[in-house]
């Protein structure tokens, strides 16, 4: 159900998760992932730059922290550059931290083909992780190209393009405090 756009942001077509709805999924999944790795001292990657937002609220939520509980990041883009729409090819950065015998979360903004994640997975499992799991706040399974599932998900996301809370369109949106739908005349050139 989508709730009131507010009136400065013109290119939004309709808010789908607001700011309550956000907050407290996060702390559900903190909760749970706090649980979860409460032995197993994790190291969290952000794949930077869509999951800026979302990791920022989730380190948080994540309570009482697992002891030893590290925070790194990763950079990962699509080959698209100015747009988001991915082509199957990712670039992906060097990891910064030796995860070898590590329990590795990777924490995502949202999941569309599953390129990324799978890449960014094959590579962490590579160089020795012990586990990669993945947490994401969105879940855009109809647009799924492998057979890659979140082992902690947020929402599922309907098959538009959405913007906010670190989700953006060619870096623009990213700061909107909610999850919302941009305007379909906006990215029409590049479908
Ligand atoms: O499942 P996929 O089809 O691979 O798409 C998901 C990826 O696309 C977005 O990143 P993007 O490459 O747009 O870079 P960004 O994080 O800088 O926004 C998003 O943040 C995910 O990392
Ligand atoms: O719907 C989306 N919005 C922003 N970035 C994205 N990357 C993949 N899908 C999306």
């Amino acid at each position: 159900m989508s709730k009131p756009v507010p009136e400065c942001d013109v290119d939004v077509l309709k808010v789908i998760l607001d700011e309550g709805d956000i907050a407290a999924k996060v702390s559900e999944l903190g909760a749970k992932i706090a649980q979860d790795y409460k032995d197993l001292k994790p190291i969290l990657l952000p794949v930077m730059t869509g999951a800026f937002v979302f990791s920022a609220d989730l380190v948080r939520a994540i309570r009482p922290p697992p002891q030893g509980m590290r925070i790194e990041s990763l950079r990962a883009s699509s080959y698209l550059g100015t747009t988001t729409l991915s082509n199957g090819e990712v670039a992906i950065a060097p990891l910064s931290i030796d995860v070898k015998g590590q329990h590795v979360l990777l924490v995502e903004d949202i999941i569309d083909t599953g390129h990324t994640l799978e890449k960014i997975r094959t590579k962490v499992m590579g160089e020795g992780a012990a586990s990669c799991k993945v947490v994401a706040l969105l879940n855009k399974r109809e647009r799924r190209e492998n057979g890659l599932q979140p082992e902690y998900e947020g929402f599922d996301c309907p098959n538009e393009f959405v913007i906010g809370y670190g989700l953006d369109f060619d870096s623009k949106y990213r700061e909107l405090p909610y999850v919302g739908v941009l305007k379909e005349e906006l990215y029409a050139h590049i479908l």
